[in-house]
């Protein structure tokens, strides 16, 4: 495999709209907070696809009219209830020959217990050492309140857009998205709109996180990965436990689940767009890695197994093999009739779910252990990350403007949002938020301790604020030749 160096060449003068300076008053700064920590207080879990807490849901929504008055008054906003609790905002841009953009979150979050090992409980939005503990604090309810919030002060100041934009706050999204997103995609498409861009939860700003790479970078989640899961089980006639057979079904199945998880996917690092995300950070690494850096082709496999190292890392460069429930048994005494586990795939860009499949199945190999598809789709399409594609240059500036010492590259995104549904409304679909990702933070999100700075959440607002006023241009700048 070949790798290139990917420097971005310069954008030449940017059309000036951002007339609104980001910037936020010590009475801004305290009342964002006091929003965002009664938004992390309730408990909008989404516990499985038939058990929602509704009684959340409905009480977000008088939250978001009580704490944005402006966004909810303004003659420029429209505000829809899709599917009983997701949200979708209509922001009316003066120009309207310029094709619109959207903006997505989610409120839903899973569920937490205090007792997992949580410094804080999860629903307290306690404040420990200038961190805003709770679940939902970096997904994804940072992005649901710092859009509006970001909305609301631009309102305050007197911003009018020139470009319409939507946005759109699904209230499933870790249950699929069938009746938020789903929903407000048809809504949109039953209007004949289509999307310039689309902006969802994703990738964030990983600090410290790849061996050799010193400075911060913001990944631009270009696509996503696909996913399947699947059930296995086995059957076997039940009877004493005082006569065993040589293998129960829990026996058959721990092995075969064993086996999937020592035969890894294979490593396909170089073959999706983690290709461009390395190409586009060789130049940052440090001297000791400068070497390998700069000879990615033929160093391309110590790399890929020093990525492999780490369960966030690892997640960039495979498929990834996640067992996550595993029932059987009746009585201590009784031999289990039935055992069954599902196994979670996280699908590499390179690969489809019928590949995986066939992977699988092989891996298994056991004529007593039934394989059943439960669902699944193939990776997502891939955006485009030109040095002329508005939407990834509208993010990159929006980035650099509120952190300039952070570095813009295109990734892939491990997990899956509601922009997976948005492709029939546009070709250019971006998976980022800038909260900072530090050693350890992989654990926090769906884990203990989800959190988020208190001044990282200030910069999250600053962001969406940029944004909206920098896709106000009508045109990017020319390139510098
Ligand atoms: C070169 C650096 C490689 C870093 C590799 C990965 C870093 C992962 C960073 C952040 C991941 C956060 C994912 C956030 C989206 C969560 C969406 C979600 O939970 N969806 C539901 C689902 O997927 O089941
Ligand atoms: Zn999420
Ligand atoms: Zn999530």
């Amino acid at each position: 495999r070949t790798f290139t160096f990917k420097v971005n060449r310069e954008l030449g003068q940017w059309e000036n709209t951002s007339t609104i300076y980001p910037y936020l008053s010590p009475e801004q700064k305290e009342k964002l907070l006091d929003n965002f920590k009664v938004a992390v207080q309730i408990p909008t879990v989404s516990f499985s696809e038939s058990d929602q807490n509704i009684t959340a849901l409905q009480e977000f929504d008088l939250l978001l009219r009580r704490v944005f008055p402006k966004v909810f008054s303004s003659s420029l906003v429209r505000h829809e209830v899709v599917g009983n609790y997701s949200h979708l905002f209509t922001v009316a841009g003066a120009d309207a020959g310029l094709e619109p953009y959207m903006l997505l979150a989610h409120i839903d979050v899973v569920p937490a217990n205090e007792a997992d090992g949580w410094d804080a409980p999860p629903f307290s939005a306690q404040e420990i050492d200038g961190f805003i503990y709770g679940r939902g604090t970096i997904d994804n309810k940072q992005s649901v309140m710092g859009i509006l919030q970001a909305l609301e002060y631009l309102l305050e100041r007197g911003y009018t857009p020139r470009r319409t934009f939507y946005i759109g706050l699904g209230h499933d999204e870790e249950i699929n998205g069938e009746e938020g997103a789903v929903k407000i995609v048809n809504l949109l498409k039953s209007r004949g709109v289509k999307l310039l861009y689309v902006l969802d939860e994703g990738l964030t700003i990983m600090d410290g996180v790849v061996d050799g790479l010193n400075e911060p970078a913001a990944l631009i989640g270009v696509s996503e990965k696909g996913q399947t899961t699947v059930k296995l089980s086995v059957s076997t006639p039940p009877g004493h436990s005082s006569m065993p057979p040589r293998e129960s079904s829990i026996g058959i199945l721990a092995s075969a689940v064993a086996r999937l998880e020592k035969n890894r996917m294979p490593n396909l690092f170089g073959h999706g767009p983690e290709r461009a995300t390395f190409e586009h950070l060789a130049h940052k690494f440090g001297w000791s890695y400068r070497m390998i850096m700069s000879n990615l082709w033929l160093f391309s496999s110590l790399l890929s197994s020093v990525l492999e190292g780490q369960p966030d890392t690892n997640a960039f460069v495979r498929t990834t093999t996640a067992v996550t429930m595993f029932n059987s048994g009746v009585k201590i005494n009784v031999m289990p009739a039935y055992a069954e586990a599902f196994v979670n795939f996280r699908i590499h860009s390179s690969q489809t779910v019928q590949e995986v499949l066939n992977l699988i199945e092989s891996t298994v190999s056991d004529k007593r252990v039934k394989v059943e598809f439960i669902n699944g789709f193939d990776p997502l399409p891939i955006s485009s990350y030109e040095d002329d594609t508005f939407g990834y240059q509208i993010i990159k500036k929006s980035v650099q403007d509120i952190f300039p010492q952070v570095t813009v590259t295109p990734g892939i995104c491990v997990a899956n949002t509601d922009s997976r549904h948005y492709t029939q409304l546009s070709p250019d679909i971006y998976r980022f938020a800038p909260s900072w990702y530090k050693p350890g933070d992989s654990a926090r999100f769906h884990g203990v301790n989800e959190r988020i700075s208190i001044q990282n959440y200030e910069e999250i607002v600053l962001f969406y604020f940029q944004l909206m006023q920098n896709s106000d241009v009508r045109n990017l700048p020319t390139l510098r030749s």
